[in-house]
């Protein structure tokens, strides 16, 4: 009685090891593993407890303690760090008050004001999506994964970038393709305990792989940096020149960076690259995933891809070019995306580090612990409704419908680190999947795939099959 009493322990706990071993015996099916323990919250009232070796783990799904977690502790757990050794210390992995003092510098970039101006290239990129998927239609189930994520690398890299031409191309591929790899690094280092340790992890090709990917990207950037600063001085452009708003035309998140960096003294050069390394890690995989389950999903719901279909043409009466005003709407296509994001979780859980005991009516969850926010749980809740496992998009479209608690739906995180890219990525799927579905009628089973989960949640071999439309 004089103990405080700990939230329900996940079974199969061992003494010193906590849960590692089954880290271990899963560590080829992790999804398995975390979905087992997202069910396990739902059923134990909204939180429970595991350890990783001595380290104690809680994960919640009651949208009032996360919601708290999420604004009050603000710190990322130790395993944040091994992205900031790849791509160098940005927005996702920043703690304490240099995360406020950046984020409040950044958001201005990502307003929807500087949004709207990239709606002309996230166009132009759909419609060289378009082409390159009539090569592969009409022939039978396809896996077009590696055509979605070519063109949302692609898009995020010109608007944060924007070069000449001939720069861009190397831009695409080189920067990109570097990106990438070093992201895969680190979620195969995250998801084995073992390469937690330094001294283990330093001995690995990998981790020389990994210099050797730093030291590129930091030459390539560098370079792109030092020539944008002296084309910018030589051209004496400023960030709010009011021609940047002109459709057609839109300054990079890059310009917006040496700004602050030339005339509020406030940005280094590896802030600078570190900040595009980060929007560029944290926007391809989640959207380009985001999309493939969006295309999975109209593939297996005829009557839904019909609806959409046609509210596409109502908006568009055969135009081509897309505007702001058309993308919104959309309003049955949104809640598509909405209700994708909802039930196949992109990004199924995120954590924080615990920086204080958090005083809960039953618990005290301890300071110096982890907790993982389950998206997953969030998404099922009950407040959801009997029918809270199905995919209803239309659920959307009425909003009593909803539940009340706005922490109930969590695609892009919850609190104050909500993902900063969150309109953009929305605008840029909206464009991709108008110009797809008006291109080609989608067939698919999303029922029978299995999922792998790499920090994002991803369709084992995620096969559609594409017609063109008459
Ligand atoms: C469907 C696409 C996307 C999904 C599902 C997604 C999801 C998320 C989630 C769940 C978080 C919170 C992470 C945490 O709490 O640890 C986050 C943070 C973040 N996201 Fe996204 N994201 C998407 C697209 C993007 C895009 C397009 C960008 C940039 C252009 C972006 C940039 C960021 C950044 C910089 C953060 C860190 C925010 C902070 O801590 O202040 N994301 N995202």
């Amino acid at each position: 009685w004089w103990k405080p009493r700990s939230p329900p322990i996940f079974p199969g706990q061992l003494p010193f090891i906590g849960h590692g071993h089954i880290f271990l015996k899963y560590r080829n099916d992790m999804w398995s593993y975390l979905k087992s323990i997202g069910e396990y919250v739902l059923e134990h009232g909204g939180i429970i407890q595991f350890r990783a070796g001595p380290h104690i783990v809680y994960a919640v799904n009651d949208p009032e303690v996360a919601g708290m977690i999420a604004n009050t502790c603000l710190d990322k757990p130790y395993y944040y760090k091994f992205m900031s050794d790849g791509i160098g210390n940005g927005l996702v992995t920043l703690n304490g008050d240099m995360w406020k003092i950046h984020h409040k510098l950044l958001n201005p970039a990502f307003s929807q004001k500087v949004l709207n101006t990239y709606l002309n290239e996230m166009d132009v990129q759909g419609q060289n999506l378009v082409s390159q998927l009539t090569t592969v239609a009409e022939k039978g189930p396809v896996d077009i994964t590696d055509f979605l994520f070519k063109h949302i690398l692609r898009t995020v890299s010109r608007t944060s970038l924007r070069l000449e031409a001939k720069d861009q191309d190397m831009i695409d591929n080189d920067f990109g393709e570097a990106v990438e790899e070093i992201g895969n690094i680190i979620i195969h280092r995250a998801l084995r305990p073992m390469l937690h340790l330094s001294f283990l992890f330093n001995r690995t090709a990998m981790k020389r792989r990994q210099v050797e990917l730093i030291r590129d990207n930091r030459e390539l950037l560098d370079h792109i940096i030092q020539k944008r600063k002296s084309d910018l001085e030589v051209t004496k452009d400023t960030v709010n020149n009011k021609d940047d708003f002109v459709p057609g035309k839109f300054k990079p998140i890059l310009d917006l960076l040496l700004h602050l960096s030339d005339e509020q003294y406030v940005l280094s050069d590896d802030e600078i690259r570190a900040h595009l390394n980060t929007f560029v890690a944290a926007s391809f995989d989640t959207t380009s995933s985001a999309l493939q389950t969006v295309l999975l999903a109209l593939g297996s719901y005829p009557d839904v891809q019909e609806r959409v279909f046609n509210e596409i043409q109502n908006v568009f009466d055969n135009i081509e070019e897309l505007t702001k005003h058309d993308l919104t709407k959309l309003v049955y296509l949104e809640a598509v995306i909405k209700e994708v994001l909802r039930v196949y979780n992109i990004i199924p859980l995120v954590a924080r580090k615990l920086d204080t005991d958090i005083v809960l009516p039953k618990y005290t969850l301890r300071a110096g612990s982890s907790c993982i926010l389950s998206i997953y749980g969030l998404h099922r809740h009950s407040s959801w409704g009997p029918d809270a496992r199905e995919f209803k998009p239309e659920r959307w479209l009425n909003p009593d419908t909803l539940p009340t608690n706005p922490n109930l739906y969590a695609p892009f995180g919850i609190g104050k680190r909500i993902c900063i890219g969150r309109q953009y990525a929305m605008m840029s799927m909206k464009t991709s999947l108008i110009h797809i579905v008006r291109k080609f009628h989608i067939s698919g089973d999303i029922s029978t795939l299995k999922w792998n989960f790499e920090v994002v949640l991803k369709a084992k071999t995620p096969l559609i099959t594409l017609t063109l439309r008459s």
